[in-house]
């Protein structure tokens, strides 16, 4: 990839791919060497604190690192310094979260709006449709669900043509690393602190990350709402996981803060292990469970038989709080991010005309291909289009002339395939270089930024306990990858430097 700048390892000598100087004996080292000695020393003291702080990952070169904890460690990908971020457009983004998390809520009340708006969709995805069949059955029993528990994550990317904060995508179920981003704001201070004078940058700018803390806070609340000293949170979880200690922050927080055990089962061991008593209290492997903490059940790829789908529905129907609900689930598809971005839609469910206002303004160019306008525009223009599949969990979308060709063969089919999809107006970040690190090298590459901010909501019927931002996550990825994606191995976690 990038220019290869200094190795952790080598920084007692001059890293290569800097020409020493021509020093005369006994000459100061030049400006050249003193910064990629200084380069050197710093990516040593984050790499350093990355395996002191658990700002780690399963490492792929190690077969066991997804499913022995402990294992094939290795650091996490981060970005040797933050990223620059304008204070109004960061103050932007988390007065939205408080405002999103209603939004979530009001709209999972209205199984209608929510069947309806997927119905097509339905007709052509399959994993839509088994979703919407759990959904359909929780409103043929009139199931309430009294305690409700949101722990989303809102991306946005500053759109350089119109200088403005637009949202990427909201994320529902399973919205990753808020222990580890936690974690990188934490080191890039710890950083400044020590190389902030030399570099001329203050620490101070980097806005105090609590993701973790929060996170397991409402988790915490959640299980004391379910009333029930003895029942755990049980987080659902892939077979294989290389990122379960982001995971395994929440649990220890959760532990030490609340007192409350995590299990952790995938959805196999669900079926296999788990059942519903008459009064829908939810037993896994003989422990009461109040909370289900989704970590898993986003991708049809996590439902690789009808056992694990008995699973999901056998969580759906008891009594244990769902993080997310199928509904809570459903909010956050890409279809239903396009629905509400239609005109009079967010009226339905949000009374402030205000909130709404701020919300309408975050929002891109979103469209159904029904709109034959916009498919023409999209074949004439792709690179400023984005086509996106009913998928969460990265590199399912569809770029540049992908998209004309998709689009091309979809009207070609004219069938009901069109509604697997939704068109949304690309955005361009600016780029700037930035030192990457990686499996302990650190290259400096052009990157673009994506800024998560999440945000937890709890309510017991009519009380709210809780609605916050709470923390955030930046990724920075080279700007010639089309798809983000820490796990999928394009983005490293960064943090803000507020401008
Ligand atoms: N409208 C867009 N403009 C530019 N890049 C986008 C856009 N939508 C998505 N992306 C890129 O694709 C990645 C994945 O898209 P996203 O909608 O977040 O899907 P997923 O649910 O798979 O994460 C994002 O992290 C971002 O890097
Ligand atoms: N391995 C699972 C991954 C879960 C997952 O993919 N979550 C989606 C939202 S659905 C997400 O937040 N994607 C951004 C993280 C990235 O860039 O890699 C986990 O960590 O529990
Ligand atoms: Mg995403």
């Amino acid at each position: 990839p990038g220019r290869r700048v200094v190795t952790a390892a080598m920084s007692a000598e001059a890293a290569p791919g800097v020409e020493p100087a021509e020093a005369e004996p006994g000459a100061a080292a030049g400006p050249g060497q003193q910064q990629a000695v200084l380069l050197a020393e710093m990516v040593e003291d984050a790499a350093v604190w990355c395996a002191l702080h658990g700002l780690v990952v399963g490492d792929r070169a190690d077969p066991r690192s997804g499913t022995v904890p402990g294992v094939g460690l290795v650091h996490a990908p981060f970005s040797l310094l933050p990223s620059r971020f304008p204070t109004s457009f960061w103050k932007q983004a988390c007065e939205l979260a408080p405002i999103f998390n209603e939004l979530v809520d009001r709209v999972s009340l209205d199984g209608e709006f929510l069947q309806a708006a997927l119905s097509r969709t339905k007709q052509v995805d399959e994993f839509t449709a088994r979703l919407l069949e759990i959904h359909e059955k929780m409103m043929a029993i009139n199931k309430k669900e009294a305690i409700r528990l949101g722990l989303h994550r809102s991306d946005y990317m500053l759109d350089s043509e119109t200088n403005s904060l637009l949202q990427i995508e909201l994320n529902t179920i399973s919205s990753s690393f808020p222990g580890l981003g936690s974690l990188v704001s934490e080191l890039h201070r710890t950083l400044l602190n020590q190389y902030g004078k030399v570099l001329g940058l203050d620490s101070k700018r980097i806005p105090r990350n609590w993701a973790a803390t929060q996170f397991a806070e409402a988790l915490g609340k959640a299980w004391a709402e379910y009333n029930n000293d003895s029942a755990v949170v049980l987080m659902v979880v892939q077979p294989e996981e290389r990122n379960m200690y982001d995971q395994y922050w929440l649990a220890n927080h959760l532990k030490e803060s609340y007192g409350v055990t995590t299990i952790r089962k995938t959805l196999a061991q669900v079926e296999a292990e788990g059942q519903v008593l008459t009064d829908g209290t939810l037993v896994i492997d003989g422990r009461t469970v109040a909370v289900v903490y989704f970590r898993a059940g986003y991708a049809p790829t996590d439902y690789p038989s009808e056992a694990e789908w008995k699973a999901r529905l056998l969580m759906e129907q008891s009594s244990a709080v769902k993080c997310p609900s199928i509904s809570y689930h459903l909010v956050g598809t890409k279809k239903i991010q396009q629905e509400l971005a239609k005109p009079n839609v967010l009226e339905r469910f949000l009374d402030s005309k205000e909130d709404i206002a701020k919300l309408r303004k975050s929002f891109a160019g979103l469209w159904s291909l029904d709109n034959e306008e916009i498919v023409k525009s999209a074949i004439e223009k792709p690179d400023l289009f984005v086509l996106k599949p009913q998928r969460e969990g990265g590199g399912n979308n569809i770029y540049g002339h992908d998209v004309r060709d998709t689009l091309i063969k979809l009207q070609k089919e004219q069938g009901e395939s069109l509604a697997a999809y939704i068109l949304m107006q690309r955005i361009f970040p600016k780029a700037s270089l930035t030192p990457l690190v990686r499996g302990g090298d650190c290259f400096e590459d052009l990157t673009i930024s994506e800024l998560g901010i999440y945000g937890a909501y709890l309510r017991n019927k009519d009380k709210v306990i809780l609605n916050n931002q709470c923390g955030y996550l930046m990724r920075t990825k080279v700007s010639s990858s089309n798809e983000g994606g820490v796990a999928a191995g394009f983005a490293v976690l960064d943090s803000v430097l507020l401008t």
